[in-house]
């Protein structure tokens, strides 16, 4: 897998305006950038107007407070502070550190300031109805604490709008986590390219509306800084969807299995319904017989093969013989009780071991959490896990929401221990490959939070692989079809609309 990568393992550069760099990898552009012959003193200039325009463009003409910092972003804030001020908005600037140990850009551009100069206090709050912070971005080193923190305290209580400079004072961009208190931004204008931490929440709450501006910085940084990992968008992906050709056949658009329960009979009718939709050319589900005339009833494209309770798993095992079968999805719906929960685990197993590929979610990940080991052992890298954070927590107790670790981080070291794909699903849904490259997905409105969604996104992974795409790819096209679909659909959305109204986003995709 990696395909996401060109041949020497580096993010392909299709991709390129959809990579998230971190904070060092920032740093390293910027570095490159002026080793190419671009000047520093020039990127900063550029950064800092970049910021000037995009307030003048939100906001009226009205006082400013500039907060500047010690570093970099701080020589961005009195580049702001000029540009505002040339342009006849009255701008108050409050500086914290020591001109003598600012870079020799940052020194430039203080010096070029025609104001005053302020300490940071609370009282330049009464007459500002804007407040700049660049306090600290991309070399935040440490929670923020003391004056610093009282002032930013001070500013979310007076209300006052926030535009911030590359990412709001006190988050880090690599993961989205505060450090300490965070300075909440009605705008942050960023640079070059986005941060994971401003997509990552709560980072994502903490930055208002987002704006990206090249300051200068050629595109060709990019390929020696060994980035892993990108924003969803169908550029990614688009050239591997299995679009529908004309002299098709329903034999070349793969088979999917997908294992039904006894009980929650609808879960995997979703999963089966949303292959058909997503365009795999058959589907079968396998159920218990003392369940098939419920499945069969409801189901009239799906071909239904009942599993006779005495010998149930012997029967799955055989189905898998059938290599037609090329995708199989065990979770929706498996059940737990009593004795499923042992055939679920034996289906899970022997689908790895005749080395199919297989999208695993719900009861099939809960059924391992008492050894998760025995699951990661028969993984192969067509493998797909698809948990919620309850259920990611009880394959990996040590990386859960509480581990203090960041969600990508944690997606990531899943992934590499399990040598599956994982989608790590929420707002924030983060789908990392054991090789390290990951995707967060950004376009997943609230409305998706509704049961049976996990069941139809399972679906479409499998009816993607089954067509050909790479399970990586495969994952991150389901998951971001599964957020526009919702995004088209708006309020009132269940789990069938996402694939009855699959086909006009589908549409759009040619
Ligand atoms: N290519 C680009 O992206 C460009 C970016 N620009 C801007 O530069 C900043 C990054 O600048 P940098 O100087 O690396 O870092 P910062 O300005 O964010 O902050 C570093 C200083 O802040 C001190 N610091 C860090 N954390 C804290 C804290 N919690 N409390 C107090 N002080 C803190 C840090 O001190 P150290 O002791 O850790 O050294 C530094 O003094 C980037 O975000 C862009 O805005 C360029 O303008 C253009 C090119
Ligand atoms: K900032």
């Amino acid at each position: 897998m990696g395909l996401v990568t060109n041949s020497k393992g580096l993010i392909d550069m299709r991709c390129d305006q959809h990579v998230l760099l971190t904070p060092k990898q920032m740093a390293l552009a910027d570095q490159e950038a002026v080793y190419l012959g671009v000047p520093a003193f020039d990127l900063m200039a550029a950064a800092g107007q970049a910021v000037a325009e995009a307030i003048m463009a939100k906001w009226t003409k009205r006082p400013v407070l500039v907060m500047a910092g010690p570093g970099n972003n701080g020589g961005d804030g009195f580049v702001i502070a000029e540009q505002l001020r040339q342009h006849n908005w009255p701008v108050t600037l409050a500086f914290m550190g020591h001109l003598d140990n600012m870079s020799a850009e940052a020194q430039a551009h203080a010096k070029a300031w025609k104001g005053e100069w302020h300490p940071l206090s609370q009282t330049l709050l009464n007459d500002a109805k804007l407040v700049v912070d660049a306090l600290f971005g991309a070399g935040l080193s440490r929670p923020i604490e003391g004056q610093v923190q009282h002032m930013l305290e001070a500013v979310a209580q007076s209300g006052l709008p926030v535009c911030a400079v590359d990412v709001p004072s006190g988050l880090d961009g690599a993961t989205g986590q505060a450090l300490g208190v965070v300075a909440k931004a009605d705008l942050t204008v960023t640079f070059f390219r986005k941060k994971p931490g401003h997509l990552l929440f709560p980072g994502r709450t903490f930055c208002g509306d987002l704006l990206v501006r090249g300051i200068g910085i050629p595109a060709k940084v990019l390929t020696d800084l060994r980035i892993q990992t990108a924003e969803n968008h169908p550029d990614l992906w688009l050239s591997d969807y299995p679009l529908m050709k004309q002299d098709g056949h329903k034999f070349h658009r793969g088979h999917v299995l997908i294992y039904g329960g006894q009980w929650m009979t609808g879960a995997s009718r979703l999963s089966a319904r949303a292959a058909q939709r997503i365009g795999a050319g058959l589907v079968s589900l396998a159920v218990p017989e003392s369940s098939w005339p419920i499945y069969a009833a409801a189901m009239l494209s799906v071909m239904v093969k009942p599993l006779a309770a005495h010998q149930s798993e012997h029967a799955f095992q055989q189905m898998l013989n059938d290599s037609r079968f090329n995708v199989v999805v065990i979770g929706p719906g498996a059940g737990l009780e009593g004795n499923d929960k042992h055939r679920v685990k034996h289906a899970v197993l022997e689908t790895l071991k005749c080395g199919r590929a297989c999208v695993l979610d719900a009861d099939a990940l809960t059924a391992f959490s008492e050894r998760p080991k025995a699951l990661f052992e028969a993984i192969h890298d067509a493998c797909i896990l698809t948990p919620h954070e309850g259920e990611f927590a009880r394959l990996f107790p040590h990386l859960s929401e509480q581990s203090g670790k960041d969600k990508l981080s944690r997606a990531k070291q899943a992934a590499r221990e399990s040598g599956a794909i994982v989608l790590l699903k929420g707002a924030d849904t983060v789908i990392a490959s054991p090789d390290g490259h990951a995707i967060i997905n950004t376009n997943a409105p609230a409305e998706l939070a509704t049961g049976g969604a996990g069941d139809v996104l399972a679906g479409f992974i499998a009816g993607l692989v089954a067509q050909g795409m790479t399970p990586f790819y495969a994952t991150a096209a389901a998951v971001w079809l599964h957020g526009e679909v919702a995004n088209e659909f708006g309020v009132g959305l269940i789990a069938e609309d996402l694939t009855d109204a699959l086909p006009n986003v589908l549409q759009q995709l040619k």
